[in-house]
This record gives C-alpha cells, structure tokens and sequence, in this order.
C-alpha cells in the first residue's frame, strides 16, 4: 500500500486519553492520535520522552494507567501480549533477545507458535516466507547467537513479522549501523510495507526515518508536541530545540 492510499480506510490504531504512570512518576499523558491504514509514522521524541512505553502499551507488555487503545475498531485495553499478536500487531524491541542457541528459522518458529498459528505445515511455509522476505533464506540453519549485526536486526523484523502482523512496531531498529547497511535494512522495511502492513517507527536514525515515513509524532516529557509530515514535523521550532537542541 502507498502513502497516497493511507487514510482511505478507518485507522488502524486509535489511542484517546492514553496515560501512564510508574508510581509517582507520569511518563505519558493524556494522549489522543490515530494511525492511519497502510501509514508508515514515525515517532521522535529525546531520551526518556515515553516513546518505548508507548509501544509498551500498544504491545500489551504493559497496562495503560487512563485511556483507551483500539486496533480494528477494537478496544484493547485488556488483552495481553500473545493475543495482540494473534489479533495483528508485531514488535521490535530496541534490545533484541533472540534464542541465541537456536536457529534463525526456529526462533521464527517460536514467534509463529507464540501468535498461535496451529497447523504445523502453515507454520512451517509461513516461516519460510518470511525468511525469504527478510533475507535471511541462506542463515536459515544459523545458530542466532552467530549473525552479523545486520541479519541480527532482520532477525528481529522477521521474529515480528512470523505471525503475519498488520500493524508493526519497530523500536530503534537502525542504530549501529553502517550506511551500506542501513540502507538495506529501509529496503527491507520499504518492502514489508509496500505488501500492506502499517507500521509505528521509533527512530533516531534520522535519515532512515525520513526516508520511510509518511507522517510523524514528536513526544516530550510524555506530551505529544508535534505531529505533521516528516518535513513540516523537522522544521517545526519547538521539535528542533527539544529534540535537536537548535534555540530558534
Ligand atoms: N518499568 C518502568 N518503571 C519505572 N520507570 C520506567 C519504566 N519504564 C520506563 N520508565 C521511565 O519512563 C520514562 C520513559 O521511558 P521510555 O523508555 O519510554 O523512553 P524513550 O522515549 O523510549 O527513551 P529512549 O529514546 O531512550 O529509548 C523514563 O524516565 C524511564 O526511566
């Protein structure tokens, strides 16, 4: 789906309210934003801004403290990490903690069985597909403790995507990167969402964001600040002196 097809649906993804609080400590507030279908958002904010913990929230690995989440018209408030996958929504995290011992293809075995997908044989093709699509068909037999950097962040992506996501959340996936590398890895990203999965990116790689987005979101101190196309969003005062330290 392209970015001109974005918005022609009802979104994906509406959070209105949305808080949460670590005993005294309130790291986001009352927010309200909707992804849109077939959008490719990015999120920027400065360290600390909340911007795992929104992802935390929309996982289900935490409980939101106000507010609501609905995906597909659905509140999902309530449900925990497993049946979010099962419903359509994958995730990076930004520290990747494969099955090192295992094999590239049976950690995206786990994945497929963690999002419930039952017959052996569609788990097994699914897998596969999934291995081509992120590159990694010739590390199928790897050992995960023994890639390279790269193939370490496509397994992540392909962990995310095993269970056939809609919605897919990636958590700082670029850093550490070299160029050549980083731009395979926004191939890789540009593909799965030209197929149609909607993704929420969290990055601080600059130009592979920009170079992906289609609208963004900028938080600081748990507050959306910005929200705009990636160029009005940059261009925006307040989101260079938060997040780039540039006093107008
Ligand atoms: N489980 C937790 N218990 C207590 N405080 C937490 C917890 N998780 C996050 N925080 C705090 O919430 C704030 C937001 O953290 P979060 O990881 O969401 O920020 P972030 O925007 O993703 O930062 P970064 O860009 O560094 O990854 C931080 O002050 C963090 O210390």
């Amino acid at each position: 789906m392209t970015a001109t097809q974005a918005g022609t649906a009802a979104p994906i993804l509406v959070a209105e309210g949305l808080g949460k609080s670590f005993g005294a400590i309130q790291v986001l507030h009352d927010l309200d934003f909707r992804v849109e279908r077939g959008e490719v958002l990015g999120v920027l904010g400065p360290n600390g801004a909340g911007k795992t913990t929104l992802f935390n929230l929309i996982s289900g690995d935490h409980a939101p403290s106000a507010g609501t989440l609905h995906f597909d018209g659905r509140a999902l408030t309530a449900d925990p990490p497993y049946r979010r996958a099962q419903q359509g929504i994958g995730r990076t995290y930004q520290i990747p903690m494969p099955f090192s011992k295992m094999t590239t293809f049976e950690n995206l075995l786990v994945s497929a069985s963690f999002a419930g997908r039952k017959r052996e044989s569609e788990t097994y093709d699914r897998c596969a597909e999934v291995l081509r699509e992120c590159d990694l068909w010739a590390h199928a037999n790897t050992p995960a403790g023994q890639l390279t950097l790269l193939n370490r962040k496509r397994l992540e992506l392909a962990r995310a995507m095993a269970p056939g996501p809609r919605l897919l959340l990636l958590d700082e996936i670029a850093g550490g990167l070299t160029s050549e590398e980083g731009k395979q890895l926004v191939d890789l990203i540009r593909r799965l969402h030209a197929r149609g999965v909607t993704i929420i990116w969290i990055e601080h790689v600059l130009h592979a964001l920009m170079a992906v987005a289609t609208r963004m979101i900028v938080l600081n101190f748990g507050e959306l600040i910005a929200e705009g196309t990636p160029h009005a969003v940059m261009d925006d005062p307040e989101v260079q002196r938060v997040y780039m330290g540039i006093e107008a």
